[in-house]
C-alpha cells in the first residue's frame, strides 16, 4: 500500500507547472496502478488550449470554477464542484479558469510518466520505453 499526502509533492520534482497550471503527480506511471493521478490547479481566469493525443483522462472538480469548450462541437460545459469531464475520444478543447481557482483531480491513460508538460498542439508526448 502507497500513501500519499500532497503537502509532500508541492516543491518536489513531481511537481509540475506550465502556463495556466500546476500539476502535483501523487501516482506516476513508475507507481505501477496502470494510470496517473495528479491534482491539478488551474487558476482562476487562464485559458489552456489541449488536445491529449496520445492519452485518456478524467478530470472531476472538487473546487473553484471554469468552463470547457468541446473543440469538435462547439459547445461549452461548466464546470464547478462535483463536475467530471472525461475525454474519452481524445477531444481537443480549451479549458478556462473560472472566477476562482480550481482544483481538478485527473487521471491519465496510459499514466504520465513524469515531468510532461504540453508541445505546441497541447499533447505529452507518447511514452516509448520499454517497460
Ligand atoms: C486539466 C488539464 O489537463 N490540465 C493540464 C495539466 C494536467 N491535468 C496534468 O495534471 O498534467
Amino acid at each position: 500500500m502507497k500513501i500519499v499526502r500532497v503537502q509532500d509533492i508541492i516543491g518536489t520534482e513531481r511537481e509540475v507547472t506550465g502556463p495556466g497550471w500546476t500539476s502535483r503527480r501523487m501516482l506516476l506511471k513508475k507507481d505501477g496502478m496502470g494510470f496517473s493521478f495528479h491534482e491539478t490547479i488551474i487558476p482562476a481566469g487562464a485559458e489552456l488550449n489541449l488536445w491529449y493525443k496520445h492519452h485518456l483522462e478524467a478530470v472531476y472538480c472538487v473546487a473553484g470554477n471554469g468552463k470547457i469548450l468541446d473543440k469538435a462541437t462547439g459547445e461549452t460545459h461548466e464546470i464547478t464542484d462535483g463536475t467530471l469531464y472525461a475525454l474519452d475520444k481524445h477531444d481537443q478543447h480549451t479549458l478556462y479558469g473560472g472566477t476562482e481557482d480550481m482544483r481538478l483531480i485527473c487521471a491519465f491513460n496510459p499514466p504520465v510518466t513524469g515531468r510532461e508538460v504540453h508541445d505546441e498542439d497541447g499533447a505529452y508526448l507518447p511514452d516509448t520505453s520499454e517497460d
